[in-house]
């Protein structure tokens, strides 16, 4: 159904509705919450543009590089695992949008990103997660008001949006005004819209738009799939005994995995896809809406509903997949050695919305966990009693899906390993 309505009539089915928190705390120009329309159409242009397949794959050796050092920082602080994720994915991003290598800890673009994980997201949450959204007008009245206090909290966090708004373009601007800017996503547009070639109806506004978004979209989602990932191999030993015996067999012991080695490993593929699956990074998607009436299989849809491909309902959706609260990555292995389940759909979206930076995000996921298999050994910790501590499948819901904060133990799996992320 999915498919049928936001793929094949995906012109009816491609809006947003609006989404109260996230405007009152200043993102009504990013792409993924602004309505389908011509400044939606421009922003896509410049997306696909620039992360389509095959310039996604232009940035295989950096995200490659990425990858060990997130290993390398997961063997020093283990006990940081979660900032390391988020550094993984924000540096990806970041280089790739803006040209910018982070170094150091006190970073600006890491620091701005940092705040709106931290303050923001968990104020708006995901669209269409508060009474706020529910009922548009508490957006007006005073922070008193139950209900109004969401959208008061959600205004007080309007700096921190503007920031990630306006830094890049500025920075960026500046840098190509002093002849330093590196090549990105950024530079490319700037460049193209003061030259006055490409498309004139690009303005100033639309960058920082697709800018912003893709701090957000890009980086917690990848993380929250890492963590996830981290997640599931602690509570199943068994699927990272048999992923490392796959990659030690393929890959061996003197050097790491790389992208070429992806068709050979089809049990990692399964566990990406298993993690993609388990538990999807954006459960609900994000709304779409419709702009006409229309009947679909004899039930009326008016102007104006809103649709939602809940990827969570499909993933675990008993017709498909077998015991689906259990993360097996067998299940997609073709019969008759495994069940010959269909990888999930839904993860990045569907139709003219489906997430422009599936593939990157895609080759960034794979390219993590490969390395993460190959260097250390994931394992849980023992409590004071001399047991295993087993954490809980949990999850919290914020801007995205994520696993509530667990323990485990990280370690390499041998010095020769280690040596090879050093
Ligand atoms: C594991 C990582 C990711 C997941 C699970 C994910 C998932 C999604 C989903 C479910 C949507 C909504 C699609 C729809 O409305 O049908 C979306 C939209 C979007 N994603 Fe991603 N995404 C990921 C990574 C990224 C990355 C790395 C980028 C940027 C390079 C990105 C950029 C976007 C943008 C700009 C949109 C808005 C599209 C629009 O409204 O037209 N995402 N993503």
């Amino acid at each position: 159904m999915a498919v049928d309505l936001l793929e094949k009539r995906g012109s009816n089915y491609s809006g947003r509705p609006v989404f109260p928190l996230h405007e009152s705390a200043g993102f009504s120009r990013a792409t993924a919450l602004m309505d389908y329309g011509n400044d939606h159409q421009l922003h896509r242009k410049m997306l696909q543009k620039y992360f389509n397949k095959g310039k996604a794959s232009l940035h295989r050796p950096f995200q490659a590089q990425e990858a060990r050092a997130l290993v390398q920082n997961l063997i020093l602080k283990p006990e940081n695992r979660q900032e390391h994720l988020i550094r993984f994915a924000t540096s990806i991003i970041i280089q790739i949008s803006y040209g910018h290598v982070i170094e150091a800890e006190d970073d600006p673009y890491l620091k701005i990103v940092n705040d709106v994980v931290h303050h923001v997201l968990p104020v708006i949450g995901p669209p269409e997660g508060s009474v706020v959204d529910l009922f548009p007008f508490l957006r007006h009245f005073p922070s008193w008001f139950p209900g109004a206090h969401d959208a008061y909290l959600a205004r007080s966090t309007r700096p921190f949006v503007e920031q990630l708004h306006q830094y890049p373009v500025a920075d960026i601007g500046e840098q190509m005004r002093l002849g330093t800017a590196k090549p990105s996503f950024l530079a490319a547009q700037l460049e193209e819209m003061q030259s006055g070639e490409g498309n004139h109806a690009i303005t100033l506004e639309h960058i920082q738009g697709v800018s912003a978004v893709l701090y957000l979209a890009g980086t917690d989602t990848t993380a929250s799939s890492l963590s996830t990932f981290f997640l599931a191999m602690v509570l199943h030993p068994e699927c990272q005994a048999k992923a490392q015996q796959e990659i030690d067999a393929v890959v061996g012991s003197n050097r790491l995995p790389d992208f070429n080695d992806r068709p050979s490993l089809p049990y990692i593929e399964c566990i990406l896809q298993e993690t993609l699956r388990w538990h999807p990074a954006v459960p609900l998607g994000i709304p779409h809406t419709s702009r006409e009436d229309d009947t679909y299989n004899g039930m009326f849809i008016p102007k104006g509903s809103i649709v939602v491909a809940h990827a969570r309902g499909m993933a675990l959706n008993e017709e498909v997949y077998k015991d689906p609260f259990t993360f097996e990555p067998d299940r997609f292995i073709s019969k008759p050695t495994g069940r010959g389940e269909p990888y999930l759909s839904g993860s990045f979206g569907f139709g003219r919305r489906i997430c422009p930076g599936r593939f990157l995000a895609d080759d960034s996921l794979w390219i993590a966990i490969a390395t993460a298999l190959a260097v250390l050994s994931i394992s849980r910790e023992i409590g004071e009693d001399g047991l295993e501590i087993i954490p809980e499948d949990k999850f919290k819901l914020e801007a995205t899906s994520q696993p509530l904060p667990y323990r485990c133990r990280i370690y390499p799996r041998n010095d020769v390993m280690r040596s090879l992320v050093a």
